[in-house]
């Protein structure tokens, strides 16, 4: 039996969400919801992926483009055993008093409070903890970034601070800023180390900063260590990691931008970058501290945790079988 997913929000996580559903081989996608019929609306359809108007309200503008929907949400969630919210930020919480009246289990994405699920999850750190789970939060890109380095090398963490760069929009966005300033966040720490103690339970404290790129965010981590470790001894332990991968400046990439050309290179589902690339020159020890640097591909690597999510909360698969078949058909490199 395949388990009948719905995507409600089909925008920029929402979209490849709805693609990696469409990859599994014990899934099924049976709708997307859009608020209104835009291009991507269009092009779902073209896809074959039945729309659904986000609620009633916004049924007037598909009927006025001639729009033909599947139904409205509501009627989405008769149909599904799952639906995985990619609203806005914020709006996942509000749209929880529907699932729970239609009896389905959520996803929530990491711009909602952790209070909104009953657990927080990245796959390979906490697998079991969604285990027929109704509600989980996959967290935020860069919470899924740094949970994905850090879980791997916890045993040498006396205690974590990290510098986050992030990009100020995602390349579709027009309207997000700033274009010529660096914006800090001055709450000190970011939401970044809380949510990633959500997962892990570690010492960690973060501050960010939003600079005018579109691609990727960078983080620059210092780890303060429990016990010696080499540098070359997390190199391997990141080499053996999943969905982390090593990029060496010494193979001309410079920057965020030769990451995004080598996954338009592989030929990637919208130069996707699933793994977590990691300079492997920058990991270095000096004395007790631990430094790396890392890039995350923000569009692209919740992806595959909503997928395992999914297969955690129903019980299909154990941790590793879940990983292995959602890297397996979203050509994760490891
Ligand atoms: N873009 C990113 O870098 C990442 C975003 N997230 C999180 O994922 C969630 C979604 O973010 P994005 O995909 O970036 O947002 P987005 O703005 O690209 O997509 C949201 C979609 O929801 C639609 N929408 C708006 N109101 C709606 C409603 N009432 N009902 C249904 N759909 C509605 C929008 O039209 C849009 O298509 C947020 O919680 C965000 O924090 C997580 C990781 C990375
Ligand atoms: O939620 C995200 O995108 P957003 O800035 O569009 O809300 C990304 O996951 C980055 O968020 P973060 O920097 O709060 O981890």
């Amino acid at each position: 039996m395949k388990v009948k997913v719905g995507v409600n929000g089909y925008g920029t996580i929402g979209k490849r969400v709805a693609y990696a559903v469409t990859k599994q081989d014990d899934m099924e996608l049976i709708g997307v919801t859009k608020t209104k019929p835009d291009f991507e609306a269009y092009r779902a359809r073209e896809l074959g992926i039945p729309v659904y108007a986000a609620s009633e309200e916004f049924l007037p503008r598909f009927e006025k483009a001639g729009f033909e929907v599947a139904g409205t949400l509501n009627d989405l969630l008769n149909e599904v055993d799952v639906i995985v919210d990619a609203t806005p930020g914020g709006m996942g919480a509000k749209n929880k008093v529907l699932y729970e009246k239609a009896g389905v289990k959520a996803i929530f994405q990491g711009g909602e409070k952790a209070t909104t699920a009953e657990v927080s999850f990245v796959a390979q750190a906490n697998y079991e903890k969604a285990s027929g789970k109704d509600y989980v939060r996959v967290v935020s890109c860069n919470t899924t970034g740094l949970t994905r380095t850090l879980s791997v090398i916890q045993e040498y963490i006396d205690y974590v601070y990290a510098v986050m760069i992030r990009r100020a929009a995602d390349p579709n966005d027009a309207k997000r800023g700033p274009v010529n300033a660096i914006t800090p966040s001055v709450t000190v720490p970011s939401h970044h180390g809380p949510d990633v103690q959500t997962v892990i339970p570690i010492n960690i404290e973060t501050s960010a900063f939003v600079v005018p790129t579109t691609l990727m965010h960078v983080h620059s981590i210092m780890v303060e260590l429990k016990k010696p470790v080499e540098a070359k001894d997390v190199v391997d332990i990141f080499e053996n990691t999943t969905r982390v991968l090593l990029f060496e400046k010494e193979k001309g990439f410079d920057s965020t931008a030769q990451l995004i050309e080598f996954a338009r290179d592989l030929h990637r589902e919208w130069n996707n970058l699933y793994e977590i690339a990691v300079w492997k020159e920058s990991v270095s020890v000096r004395g007790n501290r631990l430094f790396y640097i890392q890039a995350v591909h923000q569009e692209s690597d919740v992806v595959p945790e909503n997928i395992d999510a999914i297969r955690a909360m129903f019980e299909m698969a154990e941790k590793w079988e879940s990983i292995r078949k959602t890297n397996e058909s979203l050509g994760i490199l490891r």
